[in-house]
């Protein structure tokens, strides 16, 4: 091998050419606004979603010629657009409201530098190029008050978060205030455990934060019940407390970027309950502001409908008939109004349009009360997708047989839920791209959970390509380190938008695992144990069923009914061999056994290969389980992924999906 150019000379080049894409990015910035006035002139709708197919579709490709990945060129370019809509947004709402072009924003926001409030006021004053003047406030009535006496422009008040849910107290505030909303804004919540440099997770023993973080971190603050606990009125105080404690046994709860402004260190990363954890803002002013009919507009509104049965569904009603979208729907008590609800409703529709005017007019006569809180540009930009075939990374399944679901005549007995003879539609089961139960059949791939993160990387990478979309991973009990290297493979296979489902060999594993995977797979050893089955069944993710190689079908299902009765509905019913008289050989996949659970049970049908078929015959038994009526498969890619591109994960598995999904 040539020695490689000395390592300087190389950063040196790689400096210059990140220089020279920052400019590109800047001048593409600059023509995106070009764009944005002749829209104007024009009167044309900013987003042009064919357009943007179009142009990702020719990035892809040419990436692909210069060896990058699809999946990388895309989300890129996801990202370039997201700035260059959300900027041509910009640019419009400022020229349709002159008076909201100003130098400086004083903006009130909830806690002190650092919470995520000021974060989310910065990136809104950031994307408009005005100086943000900040006032950092104790409560939320604090920043409606500073706004409402003119002493701030403009109020930030966090309306919505992805894991915890909505936030009340802002509605309750909303109820009250001459205030109206004038815009949104989401962002990224990445909460870590910040502490003082140097520290350890072992070395703390107190957490500081708000009660929104702590709700939104609870399954990684049950994994330590030695923290205590104490609650802020803000991220930004979580942060000070910690800075003065000035000692490594405390920790705060907050962003990377807020900790930085108090010297703090992440010293643990993601610990959000959902993988994408937002919180989106609403921005309250004294006047309400117009927005152009080319910009993606939203209307919330407040009502109160009085007690009259069938009220609110007549209001609703109004809005299907004006073809209006309600994209959030919340209640509210009203004080001193004892069991009346306020309603809140977002639309996704300009005020000023005919549909949402005549609407309007109608709700009016039917409810009690209704006030327009505001209309604002919608901020939320949908990212344009491409299709598989035009990733080119899969089979197109557009052409996937669609298996109907079994039928049968039975109606659903009263209360008890049940796994047999229950009701007739299949039971689905969506996430990523696995859609189990809606008529297509699904490829899980089976891998072990091993100690290199960088192999880990590679194989979600070449399972993606070979058309799976899912992954069970194995032997978590046997790997050192196993909560850590389970995350690490799980954020390699998201990022390759696979589903991660860890097998459950041993019940005390479940806290640490549950929390990181998207699904959970019972093994067939665990099938018959009670206790496991009713903890599965208290959670909020699909659970795999495993058939035990003794079961009977009868015993499948009543493993299956203790999940259902706890609450949890998404199970799926797995077959993977029963044990024959010959006692040497493989267990054997019981096909009539999947023709009857099909014909009894609206619980989806996966069956593994993995133990009972050799690798000769994976083609032909999977046709005939998809013939069957199997709703996915699971293989087997342990040993089979190769650092060449010509691997059997890419090479047999690939072709044998390929042609799976085209028949
Ligand atoms: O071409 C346009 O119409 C643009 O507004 C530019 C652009 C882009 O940044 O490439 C942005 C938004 C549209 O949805 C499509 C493309």
């Amino acid at each position: 091998m040539n020695k490689p150019q000395a390592l300087n000379q190389t950063r040196q080049e790689i400096t210059s050419l990140d220089n020279d894409l920052l400019e590109l990015l800047a001048k593409r910035r600059s023509l995106s606004l070009e764009v944005a006035k002749s829209k104007e002139v024009d009167v044309r709708p900013i987003r042009d979603t064919q357009r943007e197919k179009e142009l990702l579709e020719r990035l892809v490709k040419q990436g692909r010629e210069k060896g990058l990945d699809a999946h990388y060129v895309l989300s890129l370019y996801q990202g370039i657009i997201e700035d260059s809509v959300l900027n041509q947004q910009a640019y419009l709402h400022g020229r349709a409201n002159p008076e909201t072009q100003k130098q400086q924003y004083c903006i009130a926001y909830l806690g002190a530098r650092g919470s995520y409030s000021y974060l989310a006021a910065n990136r809104y004053c950031q994307r408009r190029q005005v100086e943000m003047l900040d006032l950092g406030c104790q409560s939320f009535d604090e920043i409606v008050h500073s706004v409402e006496s003119g002493h701030a422009d403009y109020g930030f008040l966090p309306i919505e978060n992805t894991s915890s849910g909505s936030i009340n107290e802002v509605y309750d505030v909303l109820q009250h205030t001459s205030l109206s909303i004038v815009g949104e804004t989401t962002i990224e919540v990445g909460h870590c455990l910040l502490a003082k440099q140097g520290s350890r997770s072992n070395d703390i023993k107190t957490v500081y934060a708000h009660p929104q973080p702590i709700s939104q971190c609870s399954r990684f603050l049950g994994l330590h019940p030695e923290f205590k606990l104490e609650y802020c009125s803000s991220s930004a105080e979580a942060m000070e407390k910690v800075l003065q404690a000035d000692c490594h046994s405390v920790a705060a709860i907050g962003s990377a970027e807020g900790g930085a402004l108090y010297q703090l260190e992440a010293i643990e990363k993601g610990l959000a309950n959902q993988n994408i954890n937002q919180s989106r803002f609403i921005v309250v002013a004294r006047k309400s502001v117009a927005v152009p009919s080319q910009l993606p507009a939203k209307c919330t509104l407040i009502m109160a409908t009085g007690q009259k049965p069938g009220a609110l569904v007549e209001a609703l009603l109004v809005l299907k008939a004006h073809d209006l979208n309600m994209s959030k729907l919340e209640s509210r008590p009203i004080p001193g109004t004892p069991w009346e609800e306020m309603f809140y409703l977002d639309i996704d529709a300009n005020l000023a349009s005919d549909n949402m005017q005549a609407a309007l007019v109608e709700i009016e006569r039917i409810t009690r009360f209704i006030k327009v809180l505001g209309c604002y540009p919608c901020e939320t930009v949908k990212p344009t997708q491409l299709s598989n075939s035009q990733l080119m990374i899969e089979p197109d399944t557009s052409k996937a047989d669609v298996t109907e679901p079994l039928q049968n005549d039975l109606e659903a007995p009263a209360q008890r839920r049940s796994a047999k003879e229950y009701k007739q539609q299949a039971t689905e089961i969506v996430d990523r791209q696995l859609s189990i139960g809606s008529g297509n059949f699904n490829a899980l791939a089976q891998l072990t959970l091993g100690n290199d993160v960088e192999v880990m990387g590679q194989q979600a990478k070449l399972i993606k390509e070979a058309g799976y979309q899912a992954v069970i991973i194995q032997g978590l009990n046997q790997v050192a380190e196993m909560p850590q290297k389970l995350r690490a493979l799980c954020h390699a296979l998201h990022q390759f938008d696979l589903v991660a489902i860890a097998k459950i060999e041993q019940q005390p594993d479940i806290g640490k695992i549950a929390p990181v995977v998207d699904m959970l797979q019972v093994c067939g050893k665990q099938m018959f144990n009670q206790d496991l089955l009713s903890l599965v069944g208290s959670l909020h993710i699909p659970v795999i069923l495993e058939r035990n190689t003794m079961a009977s079908i009868d015993e499948l299902l009543k493993s299956a009914d203790i999940v259902l009765e706890q609450g949890n509905q998404q199970v799926l019913l797995c077959e993977s061999g029963i044990r024959t008289f010959d006692q040497s050989a493989k267990p054997a996949l019981d096909l009539a056994g999947i023709i009857e659970l099909k014909r009894i049970s609206h619980l989806p049908v996966v069956a593994n290969l993995s133990y009972a078929v050799e690798l000769v015959s994976f083609e032909c038994q999977t046709q005939a389980l998809k013939s069957l009526g199997a709703d996915a498969i699971v293989l087997p890619v342990d040993g089979t992924a190769t650092h060449n591109e010509s691997g059997l994960i890419q090479g047999q598995h690939g072709k044998l999906l390929r042609q799976l999904h085209q028949n």
